[in-house]
């Protein structure tokens, strides 16, 4: 697919999500492994939230009556400890947080808000509201609701949640085997000596890390020299893959041979450039089974396409749910213009619901800096000129 043939930003996202076609196989993995994975099943209560009537405060706890106010202790109530239904009359149970609540009381008043006389009388407050700090059984879920929905993205909460269930293991989705590797023979691997004449491979690392941030491991191949026959050879190894992702290589340079490999690798090309500044010359496409997403070279383009295009798709590859990223709302501070008739990344800081253009968007994509002075990105329409102070935008934030 020549490069000349760009498609618009909107196409971009739409024809990268087309290419993910089927979920991965699953595999069962101990709870204590579980964080970052993805549910490959869906997860019902089995255990009621909570397992049975408990206190929600150390108090005393009674059936509930009008104008009930001096009450005799009957017994204490440790958590752990279960207690038969026991009161008669004007009688409590002195209760513990957490302990159950035998079911003939029905309302808990804390100790602070009693006065004690003696060891066993107490003597009620005179406002009390019936089923007080009484935490009733299946109130948060019942048996056979669904907690957690299949292709969630398991976080520390959820966890919390499957580990009320007692779970031991769950099914989630085989993680996706990911390869990155750069391209340029000025590029050096950061164990090596770069001269005055190299630079070190930023890209690579950068993407590594990016992917690492949202949960996904990727291998680092290296860097492939600049000529066609070794990178062709180099690509025939990635079908292993689920995805393979490079940077460099894919405009018009004499050395932009990326295409040119793949395409003697049976790959097929979803679509070469978008009319997008910067990253404008990124590629996607399917090589037999693997998936493929080449970067353009330029750091700042590499890094805010992959988070862009790419995270979404690996996502949805991955079989989460929600692949999509979120844009919340800012105010933008300050006035910058735009390259008109196409669509802008334009890389802020976001604080207190406000977004500062780094260096009024006049920063390239060879650049690194205005990546680490930022912690946000705006994607403008393609119409779009200018944006003035106080304009209402949405972002997404890095
Ligand atoms: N005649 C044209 N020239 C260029 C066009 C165009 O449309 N017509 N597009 C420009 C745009 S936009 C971009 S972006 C770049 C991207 O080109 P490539 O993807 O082919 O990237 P390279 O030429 O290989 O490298 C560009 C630049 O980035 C440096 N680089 C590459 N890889 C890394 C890395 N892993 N770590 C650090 N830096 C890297 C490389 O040294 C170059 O300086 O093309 C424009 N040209
Ligand atoms: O699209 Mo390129 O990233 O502007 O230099």
């Amino acid at each position: 697919m020549a490069y000349e043939d760009i498609v618009s930003y909107d196409d971009a996202i739409i024809r990268s999500l087309a290419l993910v076609k089927d979920k991965p196989h699953t595999e069962w993995v101990s709870l204590f492994d579980a964080l970052g994975r993805t549910l490959a099943k869906k997860i019902t209560c089995k255990k009621n939230l909570p397992s049975y009537n408990n206190a929600a405060m150390d108090g005393y706890a009674f059936t509930y009556k009008e104008g009930l106010r001096e009450l005799h202790i009957k017994k204490t109530i440790l958590a752990g400890s279960v207690v038969d239904a026991c009161l008669m009359g004007n009688e409590c149970y002195k209760i513990m947080t957490g302990a159950k609540v035998p079911f003939d009381a029905d309302t808990i008043v804390p100790f602070e808000m009693c006065e004690l006389h003696g060891e066993t009388m107490v003597r009620l407050p005179e406002k009390i509201k019936k089923g007080n700090a009484l935490r009733l059984k299946g109130e948060e879920a019942d048996v056979g609701t669904i907690l957690l929905e299949e292709g969630v993205h398991l976080n520390s909460r959820d966890i919390a949640l499957l580990a009320s269930q007692g779970i031991m293991m769950v099914e989630v989705y085989k993680k996706l085997h990911v390869a990155i590797f750069s391209t340029g023979d000025e590029l050096k691997s950061p164990w090596e000596n770069a001269s005055e004449d190299e630079i070190y491979d930023i890209n690579a690392l950068a993407l590594l890390s990016l992917l690492k941030e949202y949960g996904f491991e990727a291998h680092y191949c290296g860097v492939i020299p600049d000529n066609l026959e070794s990178a062709t050879a180099y690509f025939t190894q990635m079908k292993q893959y689920d995805v393979v992702i490079t940077s460099g290589g894919v405009s018009m340079g004499e050395a932009d041979f990326v295409e040119r490999a793949l395409l003697a690798n049976g790959f097929e090309a979803s679509f070469h450039g978008i009319n997008i500044k910067p990253g404008k010359p990124m590629m996607m496409g399917q090589m037999g089974d693997t998936l493929v997403a080449s970067l353009p070279g330029n750091p700042l383009a590499a890094y805010v396409n992959t988070f862009v295009f790419l995270l979404p798709v690996l996502k949805k590859l991955q079989g989460q749910k929600v692949f999509h990223f979120e844009r919340i709302d800012a105010l933008n501070k300050e006035t910058f213009a735009l390259r008109s008739g196409r669509v802008n990344f334009v890389l802020g800081s976001f604080s207190e619901g406000v977004f500062h253009a780094f260096d009024k968007n006049m920063y390239g994509s060879g650049m690194v800096k205005p990546l680490v002075g930022s912690n946000a990105l705006w994607i403008s329409d393609e119409s779009k000129r200018s944006v003035e102070v106080d304009e209402k935008i949405k972002i997404l934030l890095l």
